[in-house]
């Protein structure tokens, strides 16, 4: 059905072509394909497809492909055809939108032909890369036409450096050894080419697992699909799975799907997954930089191995940005002569951020800047020479230092407000707060807070602290940090950080007592051993005589009328000896060398109280003891 290069057909006739014959739906990727191809399209293993074929990168084709037209929602045998006639053949008609939208219908050869351009892809390892061909013709047809050929590659000439130095080999894959170190099993299993089967890689951003998926989707010669769950849907989803699956059924070839975030796809969603997965008819690789054990499905976390990557080591680090400078071709400027370790260590094991890092200092370093130094530099001899000398080096020095300050800054570590990094953080202050270390609980409070934190947050956390961990032993404490959270709802940020703070610093100081809260899990524990016993008739309420009867609120101490504590059978019988679960009056409080200065004497105070009331206590129990003698 191609016309003839360079010539123009008819649409009508084309159409007629068309009806002769219809495309049909390529069972593995459901593009439409002309029935006469489809067997070629099949043998290429759907590559030649449009590149609306689907979401994965490979999507590669060929000038023997080039009819082939992905599936359109809005489809029809009609418009794909006429579809088809437009994008035929390398020197392809002008498509009729062309024609149309020059306003004169089928226009003359001459004023369509007069600048085209045709856009072909051809596979490289990873990417696409794009050929441009200009065709320049003159005015009339059978003119000499003047061709000219840029090879372009938009696509890889824009890619920030991390990228266009991520490796494409194993070799060239630096550090996590434990993981992917000569020797390791993973190795050996991926350069035999065997796969890995499913798995999660979990590590920290820029630690290298997107780069191990592609590899290891690169040695198994498999068909590779990637999708990020922050762009991609259930939908998406599917339709990898399905031609994933019929791409194993017809050719026998598999597919490595890498999705990276995988632990943005919500549980409903992983689930899609399962019975892929557990089939083998895809092989997941899902990066993730949160707990596995928190973020993904339990049902596919047991299908799939986890493996753990750690953040770049700053040796590592070295070697990446190093790697990185050697393969660039244009020419280097000067570059501080510590750059390379500076980078390492502020980039925080995140290879990307030193990649970009160096990116950065790159284009400042080559960026022509207006020199400080005096236009005339004296000459070699004149006793100033050596002054001129030390300036210059003097100058030098302190543009390094400018440029590693603005490439500090520049790679300034966000805080994740939806990650693991946020819980580690408010977890952290919790513990120095609980530990009566003031300063250390500062320093995650200024970090959560710079890092954009929601001060509420912070301060539902001090509520909760104030309870927990205080306690008894300042009952103060709750009632400030309520105060706290109030004041950060009425005054917001920036000003609440001081009520922050000031609550931080009384909270670390504070003497702490756990005597309610560990008392309350004692009781909650107790509430889970069945059976469970009601409630004693003596505390029962009886507002009936036949209540009254049956013994209900009997021999009850209305508590006014009595020296307290007031002795009652408030508890079951099962549970009357048991005293577990009752704050432990006996148990020691915290206290911190500042509250010590604070108040000498509380606490013995506070044991005289407790004293009174161990001894009640024992009176009761020997009470009751009697008591239930003489029944
Ligand atoms: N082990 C490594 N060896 C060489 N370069 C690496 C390595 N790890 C990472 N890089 C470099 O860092 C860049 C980012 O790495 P990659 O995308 O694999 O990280 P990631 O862990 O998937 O990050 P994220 O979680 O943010 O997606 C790569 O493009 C590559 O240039």
């Amino acid at each position: 059905m191609a016309a003839d290069k360079g010539q123009l057909t008819d649409p009508i006739a084309l159409v007629h072509q068309a009806d002769a014959e219809l495309p049909v739906e390529c069972p593995i990727c459901s593009t439409l394909v002309s029935e006469s191809e489809i067997n070629l399209h099949l043998d290429l293993q759907c590559r030649g497809a449009s590149a609306e074929a689907g979401p994965s990168h490979t999507t590669e084709a060929g000038p023997q492909t080039s009819h082939i037209r992905s599936k359109r929602t809005t489809s029809s045998p009609l418009r794909d055809v006429i579809d088809l006639a437009e994008q035929d053949t390398p020197t392809s008609k002008p498509s009729l939108k062309a024609r149309r939208s020059s306003g004169k219908g089928v226009a003359p050869v001459a004023s369509i032909f007069s600048s085209q351009v045709k856009v072909k892809r051809k596979s490289s390892s990873q990417d696409d890369t794009i050929v441009e061909e200009k065709k320049l013709a003159s005015v009339s047809g059978d003119e000499e036409r003047k061709e000219k050929k840029v090879k372009i590659n938009p696509l890889t000439a824009n890619q920030p450096l991390a990228e266009r130095s991520r490796p494409s080999t194993l070799a060239s894959y630096i550090g996590q050894t434990d993981l992917v170190g000569p020797g390791s099993l993973l190795r050996a299993r991926i350069e035999a080419g065997e796969g890995v089967g499913s798995c999660i890689l979990w590590g920290p951003p820029g630690c290298g697992k997107t780069t191990l998926a592609r590899l290891i989707a690169k040695t198994a010669n498999a068909d590779f699909k990637e999708l990020s769950a922050t762009s991609s849907g259930a939908s998406d989803v599917r339709q990898v799975f399905e031609q994933a699956k019929n791409s194993l059924k017809l050719t026998g070839r598999r597919t490595i799907l890498m999705v990276d975030e995988i632990h943005r796809f919500n549980k409903a969603q992983q689930d899609l997954f399962l019975p892929y997965v557990e089939n083998g008819w895809v092989q997941l690789i899902g990066a993730t930089t949160e707990n596995p054990s928190f973020k993904v499905n339990g049902a596919l976390l047991s299908r799939c191995q986890v493996f753990t990557l750690s953040p770049h080591s700053p040796e590592s680090l070295q070697e990446i940005l190093t790697n990185a400078l050697s393969s660039l071709l244009e020419p280097l400027p000067h570059l501080p002569p510590d750059l390379i370790p500076f980078l390492a260590d502020v980039a925080d094991g995140d290879a990307r951020q030193a990649l970009n890092g160096l990116e950065l200092a790159l284009k400042v370093c080559q960026a022509p800047r207006q020199s400080t130094l005096p236009s005339t530099i004296p000459t070699t001899g004149n006793p100033s020479s050596q002054d001129g000398g030390n300036s210059q080096a003097d100058e030098q020095k302190k543009r390094d230092e400018e440029l590693m300050d603005s490439v500090r800054r520049g790679l300034r570590k966000g805080y994740d407000r939806s990650g693991e990094e946020r819980y580690d953080m408010i977890s952290a202050m919790h513990k120095c707060l609980r530990g009566s270390d003031g300063s250390a609980a500062m320093y995650w409070l200024a970090r959560m807070i710079t890092g954009g934190e929601d001060p509420l947050y912070i301060a539902r956390r001090l509520v909760v602290m104030s309870s927990e961990d205080v306690g008894l032993a300042d009952p103060q404490a709750l009632p400030l940090a309520m105060a706290t959270y109030q004041a950060c709802q009425v005054i917001g940020l920036p000003e609440c950080r001081i009520n922050l703070a000031h609550c931080v610093a009384y909270l670390a100081e504070a003497p702490k007592s756990t005597r309610s809260y560990t008392a309350y899990k004692r009781a909650e524990a107790l509430c889970h051993q069945p059976p469970l016993p009601g409630v004693p008739l003596q505390i029962r309420n009886a507002p009936t005589k036949l209540m009254k009867q049956l013994g209900y609120g009997k021999r009850y101490s209305y508590d006014p009328d009595y020296a307290h504590p007031v002795y009652n059978e408030y508890l079951p019988h099962t549970l009357a000896n048991h005293s577990s679960f009752s704050p432990h009056p006996e148990e020691h409080i915290l206290k911190t060398p500042e509250y010590e200065k604070k108040d000498k004497n509380w606490d013995e105070d506070r044991l005289s109280e407790w004293e009174w009331r161990i001894n009640s206590n024992k009176e009761w129990q020997g009470r009751k003891a009697k008591e239930e003698k003489i029944l």
